[in-house]
């Protein structure tokens, strides 16, 4: 793997007003809705947000991955925008060989399951050299020498043999190790980890973000991090994105997020977490109501129904501008918008 790479001005990915939607029989599912965002190099950048804010559809976006019935109809997502020719993988066709050579060459994906992203009938050894030879152009001998170089670098003991191994004869942490080293095969600038540690006992979650931080480290990848997990973002984030029903709320360094939350989604989905120190009495608080599904979104804010901040008359009726809170931060919430004078009444 390669050192740090050179830290060149501006953004390794920046997605701007990305809209995915799925076209199902029961109507259109507006999974993500104008979704921006960009992933510094060498950064770690989380998405959290309940279960159905689009998470996982905007990361899949990037490598064009969605689902069928899904696809994307609005928006860019521009890779290496600084670079003389950055490329806006939103208007690729994703089976096309660009895409293929970006996806998994410079851009990886880890899933939540690793059981089921490894396949059962090859050894995993297999899997990692067909996954090296598939983007660089190595003999069979150097892409097994790599693979076990790799098996040893995620933490994986006597490499060698483990070469040989199926994935039904290791343990759920292993396998994600064995995902990850498929990861990495081709040195990625940028890795995508959607829920990565979900699947697994504590512990072993702790290990494996240990592990990407570490590796992080070596290689000066950026990582964008899909988790619900809040106290998996504490520990890994540079910077957070928080969405809610398709669009992104707030976003901002990961210190300014925790300690001055401005979204009251944000200040909500906090407020229902337990804080290390706070002692034992702390009040914890749930987010009263549900998600609802995207498409059944509500008029105005789409978090408007759930908020105890919304303003009548105001966040039910128009959709909330995209507010600078300090440098680098923005909400998505008229309580911070000067040009609209909030009218009296909660709704
Ligand atoms: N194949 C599909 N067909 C129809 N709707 C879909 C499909 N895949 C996802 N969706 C919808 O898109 C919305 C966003 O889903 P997504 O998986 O991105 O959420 P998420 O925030 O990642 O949630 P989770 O944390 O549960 O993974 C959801 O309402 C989901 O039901």
């Amino acid at each position: 793997m390669s050192a740090a790479r050179p830290d060149h001005d501006g953004p390794l990915l920046e997605i701007d007003g990305l809209a995915t939607r799925f076209f199902t029989r029961e109507g259109t599912v507006r999974a993500v809705d104008g979704v921006s965002l960009s992933v510094p190099r060498g950064a770690t950048v989380c998405v959290v947000g309940e279960s159905g804010c689009g998470k996982s559809v905007t990361a899949r976006s990037v490598l064009g991955l969605v689902d069928e019935p899904g696809r994307i109809v609005g928006g860019r997502i521009l890779w290496r925008p600084g670079d003389g020719d950055p490329v806006d993988l939103a208007a690729l066709d994703p089976n096309s060989e660009r895409m293929r050579r970006i996806r998994g060459g410079e851009i990886s994906m880890v899933f939540q399951e690793p059981m089921a992203s490894l396949s059962p009938m090859h050894t995993v050894g297999s899997q990692l050299v067909e996954a090296i030879r598939l983007h660089l152009p190595l003999g069979r001998a150097e892409a097994h020498d790599r693979a076990v170089d790799l098996l040893r670098r995620v933490g994986i003991p006597r490499p060698e043999e483990r070469m040989d191994a199926y994935s039904f004869q290791l343990s759920g942490g292993m396998c994600q190790r064995v995902m990850i080293a498929i990861a990495l095969a081709c040195d990625p600038a940028l890795l995508i980890a959607d829920e990565p540690t979900t699947a697994l006992d504590v512990t072993t979650q702790a290990r494996i973000i240990d592990l990407l931080r570490d590796l992080q480290a070596q290689s000066g990848m950026s990582m964008l991090f899909i988790t619900h997990d809040l106290g998996v973002v504490a520990e890994i984030a540079d910077e957070v994105v928080v969405m809610y029903l398709g669009t992104v709320v707030e976003r901002g360094g990961v210190d300014e997020i925790f300690h001055d939350p401005k979204h009251p989604y944000t200040r909500a989905l906090l407020g229902s977490v337990p804080r290390m120190g706070a002692g034992s009495r702390q009040r914890l608080t749930t987010i009263r109501g549900t998600v609802p599904h995207p498409s059944d979104r509500p008029a105005g804010c789409p978090f408007h129904p759930r908020c105890d901040a919304a303003v009548a008359g105001v966040c039910d009726r128009s959709d909330p501008p995209d507010v600078p809170v300090g440098p680098g931060r923005t909400a998505r919430c008229v309580l911070y918008d000067e040009a609209a004078v909030p009218a009296s009444g909660v709704v």
